[in-house]
């Protein structure tokens, strides 16, 4: 399908004839007590190539997750994201071929609009001239003010596990390395929720003990995910968020609440309503896949669930540009 693209009359244009693909892993953000703080890359690409036209052609050409949902138009993410880049950057392009191979579930708490943004403002800096291209510290600035968190796009840039944090409005992230045993589950259920709609479930404040109790957490899961995974279960216990969000995902907040009383550490993966599960080392792993394939079957007969052990990603956004 093609539309017309909007113009920013004034800026110069970025050359046709450019193409780049950007390879963006899926995220989780969150791991129990980093609410809008940690994330951690995972093994579940989705590809973005964008084609710099002559005309003033938006062209679509989508697959996988979102194929048949998303707008073909100014409004798809990708579109939007790109602009804003560009605009940023001082450049406004002409026209833009946009094919999209999308792995990662929409609306399900593994960043798929974080590693959308990321991999937007990415092919985007690839276009511009090389005096104009930025880091990917503007990178991450930019796309996280896009998310309004940091902890999704963070690891969809960098890759491993991201610690991001906010000096006014600058946005930071600084990477540590995931403990080779630890492999993460995730349990994907065949419902969506939105971020925006799980935000709106959390407290405007919360108390000084529930905070107090969260730091203590917050600081033994970066030693148990880098360090010492026996610590897992007691280092992703969350005091900020998955409480006031398990209304809106009953059967992942009771999935995550069996798994955790079987002793495995299992958390809503960002926003929810995906189930993360952080296992140390295969037999645990196998263990966690048995669990939930018996606990779902017996408790969870409506829902469907993707269940994927992956690895984590230590890569990050890979950018590849071609020139004509
Ligand atoms: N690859 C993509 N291309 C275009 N839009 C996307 C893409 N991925 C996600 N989105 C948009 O973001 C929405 C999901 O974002 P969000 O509610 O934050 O959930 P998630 O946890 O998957 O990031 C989708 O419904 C869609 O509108
Ligand atoms: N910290 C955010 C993370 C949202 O992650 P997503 O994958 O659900 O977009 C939050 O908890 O709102």
């Amino acid at each position: 399908m093609k539309t017309t693209a909007p113009t920013t009359v004034g800026l110069p244009l970025i050359d046709a004839g450019q193409r780049v693909t950007v390879r963006v892993p899926a995220t989780s953000a969150n791991l129990g007590p980093g609410y809008d703080s940690l994330g951690l890359a995972l093994a579940l690409h989705d590809t973005l190539t964008v084609e710099s036209l002559e005309s003033a052609e938006l062209v679509f050409e989508l697959s996988g997750e979102g194929a048949d949902s998303l707008p073909r138009d100014a409004s798809h993410l990708v579109v939007r994201a790109m602009e804003a880049a560009f605009s940023r950057l001082g450049y406004r392009h002409g026209g833009l071929r946009i094919t999209a191979t999308n792995v990662n579930p929409h609306g399900r708490g593994l960043g798929s609009s974080a590693s959308a943004v990321v991999a937007a403002v990415s092919a985007a800096n690839a276009m511009v001239p090389a005096e104009g291209q930025r880091g990917r510290d503007w990178i991450l600035q930019l796309t996280s003010e896009m998310e309004g968190h940091p902890d999704n796009v963070a690891p969809a840039i960098f890759g491993g596990l991201a610690l991001s944090w906010q000096d006014s409005d600058q946005y930071r992230s600084t990477c540590a390395t995931v403990a080779g045993s630890v492999i993460p589950i995730v349990a994907v259920p065949d419902f969506e929720l939105s971020t925006e709609a799980a935000r709106a479930l959390l407290p405007a404040s919360v108390g000084h003990h529930a905070a107090a109790m969260n730091s203590g957490r917050a600081a033994l899961l970066i030693h148990a995910l880098t360090q010492k995974p026996e610590f897992l279960l007691a280092g992703t216990e969350d005091y900020l968020h998955q409480s006031y969000r398990a209304e809106a995902m009953r059967p992942s907040a009771a999935l995550i609440r069996a798994l955790r009383n079987a002793g495995h550490a299992a958390v809503v993966s960002g926003a929810g309503p995906t189930v993360l599960v952080l296992a140390n080392g295969e037999a645990e792993a196998t263990d966690v896949l048995a669990f939930i394939e018996s606990y779902t079957t017996a408790n969870t007969p409506d829902i469907g669930w993707r269940v994927l052990k992956l690895a984590v990603d230590v890569e990050g956004a890979k950018v590849d540009l071609h020139r004509r």
